[in-house]
């Protein structure tokens, strides 16, 4: 499991250790771990190290003093390096060691900023050090048409783009972002993750994340953010016992699919019955229902009441529009069973307002604003699908504190939220999972894993996760399972809904055989996130 923590959370859990005087080691920990990391990068990429070029652009703070105790390590191993000063001020021992070490520092101004940027463009690497956890918004001035004309450009493409902490510009509590943000390959990142690096908008600049320990993990508190890895998966999915039946291993209810829209039922119950339920149920329109059987023969259809339908769990929404009165009335009535219920996209305007952790709503952005403009989004009446794309974390959290269920918010990067503010991040998709259907397969996972593990209280206390939190807990668990079936199912090229139906039982297969220890090994040192 990763942990995401606000870069609030990370300076209060540094302060104990600056009001003992360590500060000055704990910076020397952090440019230690982001020059090893740049030199593990540019080997890996089979890159030498001696004499290739690095640009440090350096902002005033402690992370400019990252960069440029960095960049003096770097220089230390016969790298070209230059730093870019962003502000008049800079850290003045950083700047002192980077020189020491024969490092070339030039202060940017307006008659500067051409010919730097020129430089910066033509470096083999560059770190941004500019803003950390201390920024309040994001570049300014001259930094600001730096970073836009190196993206204009677009002749950062061929650097190998690094940030410190976080990428400058990218708000390490949220995640939102203040352009020009430069887009980094790899962002080092200092005690813990932060979890504006785990979530959108945020994620999209952050590239892959390498934590660096520096020794303020005991002071850290409960993290703002969870991120299952592969060691969770097989430690929380269900495993059938000898004596399993299919009722024992769940039955899963589904009220799905349209005239319009007959296809998202199948591909909900394919991604149900790939997902490892005992048996799927189907309820719905006759047409609907005969495509149903017709593709999976395994599912049980009736037209019967949701009252009458013994089942452990329900789907519902999944390719119903407004005028499906009859399905529209089936899910309202399966969200008064008090059986745990996924919730999607017909059925997510249909529902009462307020519910409960056990109805998990899956919406992707649009979706989500809808819901919050239907619900009066509390002080924010004019959250739009862009205002939630900007700032995914917050309007998932506002979703789920207003409807008191537990939203899970589609896209690239997979937002879950308990109401009561227990959150996962997953990310193990590709941008190929953006195709019709998906979400129908995504729905029918879910479904599966709350009808196999929405009963098991116990199974998620061991894993210190509490009842009213383990409904988002599954909901991460069946998105990552989801993005790491996506994976598999492409080599790199375009992917159906069906193939991720399909290649769902080899991704579990997968994750089944890894042990917890690998996990255990891994908080210890530097490690990629993805
Ligand atoms: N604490 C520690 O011991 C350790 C910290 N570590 C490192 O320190 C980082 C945090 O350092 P930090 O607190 O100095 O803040 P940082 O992000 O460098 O920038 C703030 C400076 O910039 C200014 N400024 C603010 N906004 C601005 C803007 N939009 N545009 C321009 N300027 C802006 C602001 O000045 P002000 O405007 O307030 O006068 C302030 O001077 C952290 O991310 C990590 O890398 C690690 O080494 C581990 C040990
Ligand atoms: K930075």
């Amino acid at each position: 499991m990763i942990s995401g923590y606000t870069g609030t959370q990370i300076r209060a859990a540094e302060e104990p250790l600056l009001a003992a005087g360590m500060g000055a080691v704990l910076m020397q920990r952090a440019s230690h771990g982001l020059a090893n990391a740049v030199i593990r990068e540019l080997k890996g990429r089979g890159h030498r190290i001696y004499g290739t070029s690095v640009a440090v652009l350096v902002g005033k703070g402690n992370n400019g003093g990252d960069g440029l105790f960095a960049a003096a390590f770097l220089a230390a191993r016969g790298m070209s390096t230059t730093a870019v000063l962003t502000a008049e001020a800079a850290h003045p021992e950083g700047l002192a060691a980077f020189e020491r070490a024969g490092g070339r520092a030039h202060l940017l101004t307006d008659s500067t900023l051409r010919r730097l940027t020129a430089d910066v463009a033509r470096a083999d690497v560059v770190i941004d050090a500019v803003l950390g956890t201390g920024a309040k918004g994001g570049l300014r001035g001259t930094a600001a048409a730096l970073v836009s004309r190196l993206a204009g450009s677009g002749t950062s493409g061929e650097s190998l783009v690094v940030a410190c902490d976080v990428p400058s510009g990218v708000d390490a509590d949220t995640g939102q972002v203040h352009e020009p943000v430069l887009a980094a390959d790899l962002t080092v990142t200092f005690g813990a993750a932060k979890a504006g690096l785990l979530a959108d908008p945020g994620a999209d600049y952050a590239g892959r994340v390498h934590v660096v320990p520096i020794g303020i993990e005991e002071n850290l508190p409960l993290p703002a953010l969870h991120r299952f890895e592969a060691g969770d998966l097989s430690r929380l999915l269900p495993q059938p016992g000898r004596r399993s039946h299919k009722y024992s291993r769940g039955v899963l209810g589904v009220v799905a699919g349209s005239a319009d829209y007959p296809g998202a039922a199948v591909l909900a119950c394919r991604g149900a019955l790939a997902a490892g339920v005992g048996m799927v149920r189907y309820l719905g329109p006759p047409e609907v229902a005969s495509l149903v059987r017709q593709s999976c023969p395994e599912v049980v259809c009736s037209i019967g009441s949701v009252a009458d339908t013994h089942v452990q769990a329900w789907l519902v929404g999944s390719g119903m529009g407004p005028g499906d009165s009859e399905q529209l009335q089936r899910a309202r009535e399966a969200v008064e069973s008090g059986l745990p219920v996924i919730a999607d996209a017909g059925a997510l305007p249909a529902l009462p307002a307020v519910l409960a952790p056990h109805v998990v709503l899956t919406p992707h952005a649009g979706e989500l604003a809808s819901l919050l403009k239907r619900l009066g989004s509390g002080r924010d009446p004019e959250l739009d699908r862009a205002a939630v794309e900007a700032d995914t974390l917050r309007a998932v959290r506002l979703a789920a504190g207003l409807t008191g269920a537990t939203v899970l918010l589609k896209g690239a990067t997979t937002l879950v939220e308990s109401p009561s503010r227990h959150s996962y991040s997953q990310a193990e998709g590709t941008p190929w999972l953006a195709t019709a259907g998906s979400g129908d397969v995504l729905a029918g996972v879910i479904g599966a894993l709350l009808a196999q593990l929405g009963s098991d209280v116990g199974h998620f206390r061991e894993s210190g996760i509490g009842p009213d939190d383990r409904w988002a807990a599954i909901a991460a668990l069946a998105a990552s399972l989801h993005g790491l079936a996506g994976r598999a199912a492409t080599a790199g090229g375009p992917l159906t809904a069906s193939r991720i139906a399909d290649t769902l039982p080899e991704a579990w297969d997968k994750v089944s055989r890894l042990t917890t220890g690998m996990e255990q090994g891994r908080n210890s040192h530097a490690h990629p996130l993805r």
